[in-house]
């Protein structure tokens, strides 16, 4: 498959690398000409426990053009900058190609609709996790599942046979919604407390912070509802207790985004779930203030 990736960050090394392996041609869109070359020369490398890292060549640049048209475009840069993303490396979308995001968010899969329509966009989460060290050098921090939906059948299980190939470990849906919902819940009420307290990722289920987790989350839960989207809380919460063993050394990518100095994701998390609670007259003030927080955590990092 001619695949490529926009936002060559941690997640998109880490599925790019895995899917060049596998044998893909795959195309890392980098918003930097410079850092595109230097990729293309010295490939990127995956570090993953105490194992020899993963090393894959890997095609890299900033022109969309230069990939010719994708049979799958993964997209891969934070919330906010996907539409700005879609139509700057349009060049790379043809009329048959698929578009798939694995990003947290909760407005990604309209932004893909959008752009291609119902037929060829596919929507998702994935619990793997990933640091960036240096551009093209990541930390492979956990694995976990991936699951997206769309409605073509054919498409849908050509991808996911595409990237377990690849060797990760992906489901499928129909509906990407509620699996969309229930992650972005879950960052939702544990990326801001995390962002704001400095905890780690094993402290998430104990008091005091469980407590403002479980009402971000049922604020979360009551606005899906009102979109017609199921969540389960008490899921959510036993997924947030597993994480706190499988993703005891990894930096949520809020976290990431404050070290690095960089605009955070709660606009498209937390600011959806304040934007339908208003029009649905649903009260989230939990949500509210940490969005407030977040924001001022922004401004003066
Ligand atoms: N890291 C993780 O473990 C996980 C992340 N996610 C989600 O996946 C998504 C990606 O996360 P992650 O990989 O960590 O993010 P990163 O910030 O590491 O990577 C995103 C990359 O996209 C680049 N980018 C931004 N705009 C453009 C553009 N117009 N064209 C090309 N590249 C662009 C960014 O460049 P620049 O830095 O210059 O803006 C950056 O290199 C996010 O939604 C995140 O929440 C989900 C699960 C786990
Ligand atoms: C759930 C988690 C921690 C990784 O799977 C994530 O999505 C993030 O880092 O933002």
């Amino acid at each position: 498959m001619n695949i490529a990736v926009i936002g060559a960050g941690a997640l998109g090394c880490l599925f790019g690398g895995h899917l060049a392996v596998a044998g893909h041609d795959v195309w890392l869109l980098h918003r930097r000409e410079q850092i595109a070359n230097t990729l293309s020369a010295a490939g990127i490398s995956i570090h993953r426990d105490d194992d020899p890292p993963l090393a894959a060549g890997i095609n890299a640049t900033a022109t969309a053009s230069d990939v010719g048209t994708a049979d799958l475009v993964l997209v891969l840069v934070r919330a906010h900058q996907t539409p700005t993303a879609l139509a700057e490396h349009a060049a790379c979308i043809g009329p048959e190609t698929l578009l798939l995001s694995l990003q947290n968010g909760l407005r990604n899969y309209d932004y893909l609709l959008d752009q291609v329509g119902r037929e060829r966009a596919f929507c998702g989460v994935t619990y793997e996790a990933a640091i960036t060290k240096e551009p093209g050098t990541i930390i492979h921090t956990s694995t976990g599942l991936t699951t997206f939906g769309g409605s073509s059948v054919g498409a849908r299980t050509t991808i996911q046979e595409t990237f377990a190939e690849a060797g990760f470990n992906v489901n499928t849906v129909t509906d990407p919604r509620p699996v969309i919902w229930e992650k972005g819940a879950l960052v939702g009420a544990t990326a801001p407390v995390l962002t704001l307290t400095g905890c780690p990722v094993t402290h998430l289920p104990t008091d005091p912070l469980d407590e403002v987790v479980t009402q971000l989350l049922t604020e979360a839960d009551h606005v899906a509802t009102s979109q017609g989207i199921d969540i389960d809380v008490e899921t959510i919460q036993q997924t947030i207790a597993s994480m706190t063993e499988s993703h005891a050394e990894h930096r949520v990518s809020m976290v990431q985004d404050i070290e690095h100095g960089r605009r955070t994701e709660i606009d498209e998390l937390n600011g959806v779930i304040i934007d339908l609670g208003k029009t649905a007259d649903i009260a989230v003030p939990i949500n509210k203030h940490v969005t407030a927080l977040i924001h001022g955590v922004e401004q003066c990092s």
